[in-house]
Protein backbone atom coordinates (compact mmCIF):
# COMPACT_ATOMS: atom_id res chain seq x y z
CA UNK A 1 0.00 0.00 0.00
CA UNK A 2 1.42 3.49 -1.05
CA UNK A 3 0.61 6.17 1.58
CA UNK A 4 1.67 9.49 1.37
CA UNK A 5 1.00 11.56 5.10
CA UNK A 6 1.17 15.07 4.99
CA UNK A 7 2.02 16.65 7.96
CA UNK A 8 0.37 19.30 9.57
CA UNK A 9 1.24 18.57 12.90
CA UNK A 10 3.41 16.58 14.41
CA UNK A 11 0.95 13.81 15.49
CA UNK A 12 -2.26 14.99 13.03
CA UNK A 13 -1.53 14.30 9.10
CA UNK A 14 -4.12 13.40 6.25
CA UNK A 15 -4.05 10.21 5.32
CA UNK A 16 -3.81 9.28 1.51
CA UNK A 17 -4.26 5.80 0.34
CA UNK A 18 -3.31 4.63 -3.17
CA UNK A 19 -4.44 1.21 -2.86
CA UNK A 20 -2.17 -1.21 -5.76
CA UNK A 21 -4.77 -3.42 -6.52
CA UNK A 22 -4.88 -4.64 -9.88
CA UNK A 23 -8.47 -4.07 -10.46
CA UNK A 24 -8.42 -0.27 -9.58
CA UNK A 25 -5.43 -0.02 -12.01
CA UNK A 26 -6.84 -1.81 -14.87
CA UNK A 27 -10.65 0.21 -14.41
CA UNK A 28 -8.47 3.35 -13.99
CA UNK A 29 -6.90 3.04 -17.36
CA UNK A 30 -10.21 1.88 -19.08
CA UNK A 31 -11.63 5.51 -17.67
CA UNK A 32 -8.46 7.63 -18.50
CA UNK A 33 -9.17 6.03 -22.05
CA UNK A 34 -10.48 9.17 -23.96
CA UNK A 35 -11.41 6.19 -27.12
CA UNK A 36 -13.58 4.79 -23.68
CA UNK A 37 -17.70 5.52 -24.51
CA UNK A 38 -19.77 6.56 -22.02
CA UNK A 39 -21.05 3.29 -20.41
CA UNK A 40 -18.30 1.73 -20.06
CA UNK A 41 -16.83 4.79 -18.81
CA UNK A 42 -19.55 4.03 -15.97
CA UNK A 43 -19.13 0.99 -15.66
CA UNK A 44 -15.67 1.69 -15.11
CA UNK A 45 -16.09 4.47 -12.29
CA UNK A 46 -19.26 1.76 -10.64
CA UNK A 47 -15.88 -0.73 -10.68
CA UNK A 48 -13.64 1.93 -8.91
CA UNK A 49 -16.17 2.58 -6.64
CA UNK A 50 -16.27 -0.64 -5.62
CA UNK A 51 -12.86 -1.39 -5.21
CA UNK A 52 -11.97 1.56 -3.30
CA UNK A 53 -15.00 1.17 -1.26
CA UNK A 54 -13.54 -2.47 -0.38
CA UNK A 55 -10.05 -1.40 0.64
CA UNK A 56 -11.09 1.80 2.52
CA UNK A 57 -13.55 -0.24 4.85
CA UNK A 58 -11.03 -2.72 6.21
CA UNK A 59 -10.36 -0.91 9.15
CA UNK A 60 -13.58 1.36 8.94
CA UNK A 61 -16.52 -0.47 9.16
CA UNK A 62 -17.44 -0.92 12.71
CA UNK A 63 -17.60 -4.42 14.24
CA UNK A 64 -18.64 -6.41 17.23
CA UNK A 65 -17.87 -9.63 18.80
CA UNK A 66 -20.41 -12.11 19.59
CA UNK A 67 -21.31 -15.62 20.23
CA UNK A 68 -23.08 -17.24 17.59
CA UNK A 69 -24.51 -21.32 18.16
CA UNK A 70 -23.29 -22.82 14.51
CA UNK A 71 -25.21 -26.07 13.99
CA UNK A 72 -22.61 -28.47 15.72
CA UNK A 73 -21.32 -26.22 18.38
CA UNK A 74 -21.27 -22.86 20.13
CA UNK A 75 -18.39 -20.32 18.51
CA UNK A 76 -17.07 -16.67 18.60
CA UNK A 77 -18.09 -14.46 15.66
CA UNK A 78 -17.24 -10.59 14.50
CA UNK A 79 -20.22 -9.22 12.96
CA UNK A 80 -20.47 -5.73 11.32
CA UNK A 81 -22.16 -3.64 14.19
CA UNK A 82 -25.66 -2.05 13.56
CA UNK A 83 -25.45 0.39 15.97
CA UNK A 84 -23.09 2.17 14.55
CA UNK A 85 -24.80 4.35 11.47
CA UNK A 86 -23.16 4.37 8.05
CA UNK A 87 -23.53 7.07 5.87
CA UNK A 88 -22.72 7.70 2.20
CA UNK A 89 -22.61 11.51 0.72
CA UNK A 90 -22.18 10.91 -3.25
CA UNK A 91 -21.08 14.21 -4.81
CA UNK A 92 -23.42 14.52 -7.69
CA UNK A 93 -22.68 14.03 -10.18
CA UNK A 94 -19.63 12.44 -10.79
CA UNK A 95 -19.78 10.63 -7.42
CA UNK A 96 -23.06 9.10 -8.55
CA UNK A 97 -21.36 6.61 -10.62
CA UNK A 98 -18.74 5.74 -7.47
CA UNK A 99 -21.91 5.15 -5.18
CA UNK A 100 -23.00 2.43 -7.09
CA UNK A 101 -19.95 0.54 -6.62
CA UNK A 102 -19.75 1.76 -2.42
CA UNK A 103 -22.73 0.69 -2.55
CA UNK A 104 -23.01 -2.82 -2.92
CA UNK A 105 -20.32 -3.66 -0.46
CA UNK A 106 -22.78 -0.92 2.13
CA UNK A 107 -26.25 -1.92 1.29
CA UNK A 108 -27.52 -0.71 4.71
CA UNK A 109 -25.78 2.94 4.40
CA UNK A 110 -27.64 5.60 4.52
CA UNK A 111 -27.25 7.86 1.31
CA UNK A 112 -27.38 11.74 1.65
CA UNK A 113 -27.07 13.45 -1.96
CA UNK A 114 -25.32 16.45 -2.43
CA UNK A 115 -25.33 18.45 -5.83
CA UNK A 116 -22.35 20.91 -6.20
CA UNK A 117 -21.44 22.22 -9.38
CA UNK A 118 -18.19 24.31 -10.10
CA UNK A 119 -18.39 27.40 -12.06
CA UNK A 120 -16.28 27.33 -15.86
CA UNK A 121 -14.69 30.45 -15.02
CA UNK A 122 -13.97 31.06 -11.44
CA UNK A 123 -13.92 27.72 -10.37
CA UNK A 124 -15.96 28.06 -7.31
CA UNK A 125 -18.23 25.34 -6.92
CA UNK A 126 -21.97 25.93 -5.51
CA UNK A 127 -24.34 23.79 -3.77
CA UNK A 128 -27.76 23.36 -6.09
CA UNK A 129 -28.88 20.35 -3.61
CA UNK A 130 -28.52 19.36 -0.04
CA UNK A 131 -30.22 16.65 1.23
CA UNK A 132 -28.44 16.50 4.15
CA UNK A 133 -29.59 16.13 7.96
CA UNK A 134 -29.88 18.77 10.19
CA UNK A 135 -27.54 17.28 12.37
CA UNK A 136 -25.78 13.76 12.12
CA UNK A 137 -25.61 11.23 15.45
CA UNK A 138 -22.53 11.13 17.02
CA UNK A 139 -20.20 8.76 15.99
CA UNK A 140 -22.07 8.65 12.29
CA UNK A 141 -19.15 6.90 10.19
CA UNK A 142 -19.08 9.01 6.65
CA UNK A 143 -18.18 7.85 3.24
CA UNK A 144 -17.54 10.72 0.56
CA UNK A 145 -18.08 9.59 -2.86
CA UNK A 146 -16.64 12.16 -5.62
CA UNK A 147 -14.35 10.87 -8.64
CA UNK A 148 -11.65 14.14 -9.07
CA UNK A 149 -10.24 16.16 -6.29
CA UNK A 150 -8.89 18.82 -8.43
CA UNK A 151 -8.64 22.66 -6.96
CA UNK A 152 -10.41 20.90 -3.81
CA UNK A 153 -12.86 23.47 -3.69
CA UNK A 154 -15.81 21.55 -4.14
CA UNK A 155 -14.70 18.57 -1.32
CA UNK A 156 -13.89 21.82 0.85
CA UNK A 157 -17.83 22.87 0.69
CA UNK A 158 -18.77 19.30 1.20
CA UNK A 159 -16.29 19.40 4.26
CA UNK A 160 -17.78 22.88 5.45
CA UNK A 161 -21.64 21.52 5.54
CA UNK A 162 -20.89 17.93 6.92
CA UNK A 163 -18.59 19.24 10.08
CA UNK A 164 -21.44 21.84 10.78
CA UNK A 165 -23.90 19.15 11.02
CA UNK A 166 -21.74 17.03 13.85
CA UNK A 167 -20.04 14.95 11.41
CA UNK A 168 -16.28 14.04 12.72
CA UNK A 169 -13.62 14.50 10.25
CA UNK A 170 -11.88 11.56 11.70
CA UNK A 171 -14.63 9.09 11.19
CA UNK A 172 -14.82 10.42 7.57
CA UNK A 173 -13.58 8.53 4.36
CA UNK A 174 -13.53 9.76 0.57
CA UNK A 175 -12.91 7.87 -2.02
CA UNK A 176 -11.71 9.84 -5.41
CA UNK A 177 -10.84 8.07 -8.81
CA UNK A 178 -7.66 10.79 -9.20
CA UNK A 179 -5.98 13.24 -6.66
CA UNK A 180 -4.21 16.12 -6.86
CA UNK A 181 -2.02 18.16 -5.06
CA UNK A 182 -4.19 21.38 -4.65
CA UNK A 183 -7.02 19.66 -2.95
CA UNK A 184 -5.09 17.43 -1.06
CA UNK A 185 -3.01 20.61 0.18
CA UNK A 186 -6.24 22.48 1.40
CA UNK A 187 -7.63 19.28 2.85
CA UNK A 188 -4.52 18.29 4.53
CA UNK A 189 -4.67 21.76 6.28
CA UNK A 190 -8.34 21.92 7.26
CA UNK A 191 -8.88 18.52 8.10
CA UNK A 192 -5.90 16.95 8.60
CA UNK A 193 -8.00 13.53 10.28
CA UNK A 194 -9.42 12.93 7.07
CA UNK A 195 -8.31 9.47 5.43
CA UNK A 196 -8.44 9.24 1.55
CA UNK A 197 -8.41 6.12 -0.96
CA UNK A 198 -7.61 7.35 -4.53
CA UNK A 199 -6.87 5.15 -7.57
CA UNK A 200 -3.84 8.18 -8.61
CA UNK A 201 -2.29 11.08 -7.75
CA UNK A 202 -1.94 13.36 -10.57
CA UNK A 203 0.39 15.95 -10.39
CA UNK A 204 -1.29 18.76 -12.60
CA UNK A 205 -3.93 21.17 -12.48
CA UNK A 206 -4.44 23.26 -15.64
CA UNK A 207 -5.74 26.68 -15.93
CA UNK A 208 -9.04 25.67 -17.05
CA UNK A 209 -9.37 23.39 -13.57
CA UNK A 210 -9.17 19.68 -15.30
CA UNK A 211 -6.49 17.50 -13.66
CA UNK A 212 -3.40 16.36 -16.16
CA UNK A 213 -4.18 13.67 -17.10
CA UNK A 214 -6.32 12.76 -15.22
CA UNK A 215 -10.05 11.54 -17.13
CA UNK A 216 -11.68 14.77 -18.77
CA UNK A 217 -14.66 15.98 -17.21
CA UNK A 218 -16.11 12.59 -14.59
CA UNK A 219 -19.41 13.97 -15.20
CA UNK A 220 -20.60 14.64 -18.66
CA UNK A 221 -18.46 11.59 -19.30
CA UNK A 222 -20.18 9.33 -16.78
CA UNK A 223 -23.47 10.31 -17.95
CA UNK A 224 -23.17 11.17 -21.69
CA UNK A 225 -23.62 14.87 -21.75
O1 LIG B 1 -11.69 19.98 -6.85
P1 LIG B 1 -12.55 20.86 -7.72
O2 LIG B 1 -11.71 21.82 -8.53
O3 LIG B 1 -13.65 21.51 -6.99
O4 LIG B 1 -13.17 19.92 -8.84
C1 LIG B 1 -13.73 18.69 -8.54
C2 LIG B 1 -15.20 18.68 -8.86
O5 LIG B 1 -15.39 18.88 -10.27
C3 LIG B 1 -16.30 17.91 -10.75
O6 LIG B 1 -17.62 18.29 -10.59
P2 LIG B 1 -18.34 19.29 -11.61
O7 LIG B 1 -18.39 20.67 -11.01
O8 LIG B 1 -17.74 19.17 -12.96
O9 LIG B 1 -19.81 18.74 -11.60
P3 LIG B 1 -20.36 17.37 -12.25
O10 LIG B 1 -19.89 16.26 -11.37
O11 LIG B 1 -21.82 17.57 -12.26
O12 LIG B 1 -19.77 17.28 -13.64
C4 LIG B 1 -15.97 16.71 -9.89
O13 LIG B 1 -16.95 15.74 -9.92
C5 LIG B 1 -15.75 17.32 -8.53
O14 LIG B 1 -16.93 17.44 -7.76
O1 LIG C 1 -10.18 17.01 -14.25
C1 LIG C 1 -11.25 17.28 -13.69
C2 LIG C 1 -11.35 18.26 -12.68
C3 LIG C 1 -12.55 18.50 -12.11
N1 LIG C 1 -13.64 17.83 -12.53
C4 LIG C 1 -13.57 16.89 -13.49
O2 LIG C 1 -14.57 16.28 -13.83
N2 LIG C 1 -12.38 16.65 -14.06
MG1 LIG D 1 -18.29 18.07 -14.45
Amino acid sequence: MISIHFKLLMTIQLRVYVPPHPLIKHWLGVARDVSTPSPLFKSAMTELGRWLTYETIRDWLPTEEMMIQSPLAACPATMINPEVPLVVVPILRAGLALLEGAQTLLPLASIYHLGLVRNEETLEPSCYLNKLPNQFQPNTHVLITDPMLATGGSMMLAMAELVKRGVDPALTRIISVVAAPPALQKLSSSYPSLTIYTAMIDEIVNDQGYIVPGLGDAGDRSFGT
